[in-house]
């Protein structure tokens, strides 16, 4: 057999050779000729799969999306072909989680603001925003839920309307798929008359998908009347609006999904689909791939203080040096796939065992709601 696979999914030589022949290929830029003759077909989320790229082969088999997010398939015509179809839901969920938990701490180191007086609002409470409120809990910040889907399905949690949380929340963070159509398509679901709606100064964070928000429409605002912003994805992706950059408080190329578990997860869901497609068992381990858990001597308090939390969080995942090499590369041609291409994937939080400078164990990261073996 032959895969077509993306050249950014880490760990496929390992899970699928024994499947057949490996090609690995720049997936924002896959032809038709170059997948004619693929069994089998394993992308990311830059990949649009869809007739135009599938037209000419009539031979697949499976494809397969390590990711999240599926707004790059064309479900009605793989459903039309009879072609299996597996993405990665949640597997990158903490990571997501955890990009948006050390954004909040940076925001509120930038500005001197204490996160504990301030309301979260999570809107999509799906696998990502619970990731996020998850985070959030552990330390007693309040959140707001808007996710009318799940309300109207009986999530038993609590859901408020958008009305609420545009008048109640201090910072807004958002966790939709992209969608077009319905009561609840979401594309510009931030735009210009909702940004007015917003609490003065209220924070805004998107990490999900660059057109949730009217990129147009803050960058307007922003120009007007500041306030901290952080975006790790963009309208237009991989060429962001240029001028929108300098005026957000962090700017990252789309990596908010970007730890190693999350992506070696993302191909390791698809492996697994694939073999029950193949009728053939999952006889790899994900956790046999993946590097040992690292450790690392840091004196901390039993009760980390915020700049505690920070100095820890940033140990973990610096954030700043993301949004630096951003700002530099932004606006150089191929500089946003570039990055994300030589992204070193960062280590979840479940990777990271701790010891205090006298040997005792540190049990602090429990604080932060992120699961792991803490030693
Ligand atoms: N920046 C990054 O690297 C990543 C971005 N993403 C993006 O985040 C999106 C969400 O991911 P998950 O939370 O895992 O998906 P999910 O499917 O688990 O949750 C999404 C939630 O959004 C809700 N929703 C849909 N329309 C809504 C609306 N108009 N208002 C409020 N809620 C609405 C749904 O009911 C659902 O509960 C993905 O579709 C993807 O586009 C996902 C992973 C990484
Ligand atoms: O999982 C998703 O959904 C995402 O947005 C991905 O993490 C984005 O990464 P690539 O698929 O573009 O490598």
């Amino acid at each position: 057999m032959k895969l077509v696979v993306d050249e950014n999914m880490p760990y496929v030589r390992e899970l699928f050779s024994d499947f057949g022949e490996i090609v690995s290929l720049n997936g924002r830029h896959m032809t038709a000729e170059q997948v004619a003759d693929a069994d089998v077909l394993l992308v990311r989320s830059v990949t649009k799969v869809n007739q135009a790229l599938l037209a000419q082969n009539s031979k697949l088999k499976f494809v397969g999306s390590a990711t999240i997010g599926t707004d790059h398939i064309d479900h009605d015509y793989l459903t039309s072909r009879d072609i299996p179809f597996a993405s990665a839901p949640g597997c990158n969920a903490t990571s997501v989680g955890e990009y948006v938990f050390n954004a909040l701490l940076e925001l509120a180191d930038k500005y001197q603001a204490s996160l504990a007086g301030k309301t979260v609002g999570i809107v999509g409470a799906g696998n990502t925003g619970s990731a996020v409120a998850k985070c959030l809990a552990a330390w007693g910040i309040n959140t707001l839920l808007y996710d009318p889907l799940l309300a109207q399905q009986g999530d038993p949690r609590e859901f408020v309307s958008f009305d609420t949380l545009l008048a109640e929340a201090d910072v807004i963070t958002l966790h939709v798929p992209i969608t077009h159509e319905g009561a609840f398509a979401t594309h510009h679901l931030i735009d210009a008359t909702v940004l007015e709606r917003m609490k003065p100064g209220c924070w805004l964070i998107n990490a999900c998908r660059g057109e949730v928000v009217d990129n147009l429409a803050l960058l307007n605002k922003l120009k007007t009347a500041p306030f901290p912003v952080v975006l790790d994805v963009w309208e237009g992706e991989p060429k962001p609006l240029a001028e929108l950059v300098p005026l957000v408080d962090i700017a990252t190329p789309h990596i908010a999904g970007y730890s190693l578990e999350g992506k070696a997860l993302g191909t390791f869901m698809l492996y697994q689909r694939l073999c029950e497609v193949m009728n053939t068992s999952a006889d790899k381990s994900l956790t046999a791939l993946l590097p040992a858990t690292w450790y690392q001597t840091l004196t901390l308090n039993q009760l980390p203080s915020a700049a505690e939390l920070l100095r820890l969080c940033r140990f973990v995942y610096d954030l700043r040096d993301d949004d630096r090499q951003f700002r530099k590369i932004h606006q150089i041609p191929d500089g946003f796939d570039n990055m994300r291409k030589n992204h070193r994937h960062r280590r979840e939080f479940s990777a990271l065992a701790l010891v205090n400078a006298d040997g005792s164990e540190v049990d602090c990261l429990s604080k932060l709601g992120f699961s792991g073996v803490i030693r």
